[in-house]
């Protein structure tokens, strides 16, 4: 039942598989979610594209769902937030509104080469002191340096100021604000932080990178804080304020609470993103983590992270039950790895995209290895579960040894979390317990707390952190031997997924 005298924030993540809307109560509990999916594209191996205009009319219909299920009006909202999938690139045509191409999503590896000759030299960190990024085919910059060289005439358009381009943040604030009818066209720092197009100390686009990458600063959108009114929604959501926008692992930051120095959380989708929270100074990484963006709230200082991205996390879930078939649902990966007392010796290495943090290796691809006849379907459903935590042991590692802090508690989110199988097992492989909130949703969350508190539904982050509520905690149980064994056998895993791809394309 919603309350007239209440307030509400709703928050829209639009994210890899699907797009979600989820209205909150001023304690930040959920009052109704609506889901859909959207389609994922695959033209070519190793490339990964969305359709951005089934994509908003997705986010149209999750808005609505959630309102209906809600029982409210748009009016009786105070603030919309948006939180989105980042570095997904989109260009589309100023005057029509219309994508001039699919989005290239952040998994896609078609600009491999690109990067290896903007690299030259300097290889991979060429940009990294100005942009905290490795050269990687994972951000914006070079996928709409690929696009203005593929689409025909492109180039001459943006140059003329006719074509716009953005994350999913911008591509959803421009269209709920209006689009061609006055739409606003800007993102936060968060997303600009992972074009490596935005310097990290100016928090302006770079215009040393910009003639580098051969990008038209003409068609890029205006920087601003993640907590601030950009705009009043036109249409279904008339009159509501667009008031925040957050990448969606920086948004399950400040949805965990994550306000101090030396917190951390692990999201586990698609893939898992575990950020640290540094402070208002940038930490350089030599570990292979991100030096990124955490949140600025209005006018404040920014705060930064360090970042450990895994590209394929719960996606092997998915590769497991769509491509391999040997289960129906996620949920039943559970049951089928509890019918086993271990891995029975077998690992998998899902270097579908290459190696994100901390190798960053895009010659790397996926294997499977320690077969013998005694593995079952059993061993190997273990081993997708492992290789997540795994992943996420190597991130913590280097999170240490870059910022020297001890990850004593891991708080964690995301549709994976609900495997206790896989969370036991990351709170014995990491050894420090892991803890998961009541509201998980903490994606949302986070983007309707920025939302709300440059609204004034909330005062500030002490009123927030006072909701975060602990739901379920997992503790370390492994033996220290067999710890070190199981890391041991899954570093020799890792090595030789390495130097399959040879031409440096894909
Ligand atoms: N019970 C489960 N065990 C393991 N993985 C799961 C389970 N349920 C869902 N997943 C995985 O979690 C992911 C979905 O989580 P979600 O947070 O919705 O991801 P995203 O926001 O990236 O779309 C999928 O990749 C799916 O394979
Ligand atoms: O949409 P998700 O949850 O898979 O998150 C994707 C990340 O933002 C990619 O950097």
């Amino acid at each position: 039942m919603t309350d007239n005298s209440e307030k509400y924030v709703a928050a829209i993540d639009q994210g890899t598989t699907s797009s979600r809307c989820i209205v909150f109560n001023q304690d930040g509990a959920i009052v109704a979610v609506d889901q859909r999916e959207h389609r994922q594209i695959f033209p070519k191996p190793g490339w990964v594209e969305h359709d951005a205009t089934e994509i908003w009319s997705k986010v149209q219909a999750v808005v609505a769902g959630a309102l209906a299920k809600a029982g409210l009006r748009a009016e009786q909202l105070s603030a919309m937030g948006i939180t989105n999938q980042r570095e997904t690139t989109l260009l589309w045509d100023r005057a029509t509104g219309k994508p001039v191409h699919n989005a290239i999503v952040w998994q896609d590896t078609r600009t491999a080469a690109l990067c290896n000759q903007l690299g030259g030299s300097e290889g991979q960190d060429r940009f990294r002191e100005q942009t905290g990024l490795p050269l990687a085919t994972y951000f914006s910059g070079p996928k709409a340096a690929w696009l203005l060289d593929n689409v025909p005439d492109l180039r001459t358009r943006a140059e003329r100021g006719e074509i716009a381009f953005g994350t999913m943040d911008s591509w959803l604030i421009w269209n709920l604000t209006g689009g061609t009818d006055g739409g606003q066209h800007v993102t936060d720092v968060t997303n600009a932080g992972r074009t490596m197009l935005m310097n990290l100390e100016t928090l302006q686009w770079d215009s040393s990178i910009l003639s580098a990458m051969n990008i038209p600063e003409a068609m890029l959108p205006e920087i601003k804080s993640s907590a601030e009114v950009y705009g009043t929604a036109l249409g279904q959501l008339a009159g509501v304020p667009v008031a925040s926008a957050l990448g969606d692992q920086q948004a399950a930051v400040f949805g965990q609470a994550c306000y101090d120095v030396g917190t951390a959380k692990n999201t586990y989708g698609t893939g898992s993103f575990l950020l640290l929270n540094t402070g208002n100074r940038p930490v350089s990484s030599k570990s292979g983590l991100l030096t990124t963006m955490g949140y600025k709230i209005g006018s404040e200082a920014p705060v930064y992270c360090l970042e450990g991205s895994i590209a394929i996390t719960g996606a092997l879930v998915q590769w497991f039950r769509d491509q391999l078939g040997i289960i129906r649902t996620a949920d039943e990966i559970e049951p089928l790895a509890a019918s086993v007392e271990d891995n029975g010796g077998a690992y998998i290495v899902p270097a579908f995209s290459g190696l994100f943090a901390p190798y960053w290796r895009s010659d790397a691809r996926g294997v499977v290895t320690g077969l013998t006849r005694y593995v079952t379907k059993a061993h190997l459903a273990r081993a997708v579960l492992e290789a997540t935590s795994w992943q996420t042991r190597e991130v913590v590692d280097a999170m240490y040894q870059d910022s020297g802090v001890h990850i004593t508690t891991l708080k964690v989110d995301g549709g994976m979390t609900k495997n206790n199988l896989l969370m036991q097992h990351q709170a014995d492989v990491l050894d420090v317990p892991v803890v998961r909130p009541k509201v998980s949703e903490t994606t949302c969350l986070g983007a309707a707390y920025a939302a709300g508190l440059a609204t004034g539904v909330w005062n500030d982050l002490d009123e927030l952190k006072a909701h975060w509520q602990k739901d379920v905690e997992w503790t370390p149980s492994m033996e220290a031997s067999v710890r070190d064994r199981e890391h041991h056998n899954w570093r020799k895993a890792v090595e030789r997924s390495f130097g399959w791809e040879e031409d440096g394309d894909s």
